[in-house]
């Protein structure tokens, strides 16, 4: 199908796991009741984001209660379902940073594991070591759906125009960031950077974002948004909890490519 309706959960996490998988799945239920028919939640949904807390909030893969509960929301609701992210665990203890995304019947189609994990020491600003407590993926995440063919990266990831690059040259349409970006970081370039992979890439670009938790010790900026093969910015939130949607039309994505035909005029050859 070529035009749908999306919807991002941009939800506030806490520190009760099963509260927000409740969460989750409310807010879930009724974006699908608005119509939308690919349901993206934020990074991290079920834990606040903070690296000594992710091996406490870990589970693994297929009976973890955060999975079964995606799972079950998207058969119930008939809606692709890119989950977020949660901390997995695998056999070997190792913990990621994984998005799970399921079909209209809870299938269980793809999973990206984060990356590039966000190691980064900004002064006066953001400080965090997720490599603390999380192993990095190292696979690309292309996933094709009823829908269209859906590229997913996790937050950090957004910032390596190769690896959207290289999604989009797979065949990916829409590329989708459940990410968390903070308060320094968030208003300089959360925007600046979904509406970059968009226009390189000539892609729909999803960015889903907790909502800001004025108690978390980590401060999220919110304003998930949908942007355009264009680069324009179609809805975006504020910082509070709350669902926005959007009308993803693949069509324009086809249109703005005969127009600018971008990927055709590449030369990889010289450089
Ligand atoms: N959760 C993350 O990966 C945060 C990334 C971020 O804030 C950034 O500036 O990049």
């Amino acid at each position: 199908m070529s035009v749908f309706t999306v919807g991002i959960c941009q939800m506030g996490v806490v520190t009760d796991k099963q509260a927000n998988i409740d969460k989750a799945r409310r807010m879930i239920g009724e974006t699908a009741a608005s119509g939308s028919r690919l349901v993206v939640l934020p990074e991290m949904f079920n834990c606040p984001y903070q690296s000594e807390l992710f091996p406490q909030y870990a589970e693994s893969r297929p009976d973890g209660p955060t999975i079964a509960m995606l799972s079950e929301c998207a058969a119930k609701h008939n809606i692709i379902l890119v989950g977020g992210s949660i901390p997995e665990r695998d056999a070997a203890g190792n913990i990621y940073n994984t998005s799970f995304i399921f079909d209209e019947t809870g299938k269980l189609i793809g999973h990206h594991r984060k990356i590039h994990l966000f190691d980064v020491n900004i002064k006066g600003g953001t400080v965090f070591q997720e490599s603390k407590t999380l192993a990095a993926g190292n696979s690309m995440t292309v996933v094709n759906t009823s829908l269209g063919t859906l590229g997913i990266g996790i937050c950090y990831d957004v910032r390596f125009p190769e690896l959207a690059r290289s999604m989009a040259l797979k065949g990916a349409q829409i590329l989708i960031y459940p990410a968390a970006f903070g308060p320094v970081t968030g208003p300089a370039h959360w925007e600046l950077l979904l509406r970059s992979r968009a226009v390189d890439n000539q892609v729909y670009v999803i960015g889903a974002a907790p909502a800001l938790n004025a108690a978390a010790e980590y401060k999220a900026y919110g304003h998930s948004m949908l942007v355009d093969p264009w680069s324009r910015v179609l809805t975006v939130a504020n910082a509070e909890e709350t669902i926005i949607t959007g009308k993803i039309d693949l069509r324009t994505l086809v249109r703005v490519r005969e127009e600018l035909p971008l990927l055709q005029h590449r030369k990889p050859e010289v450089y």
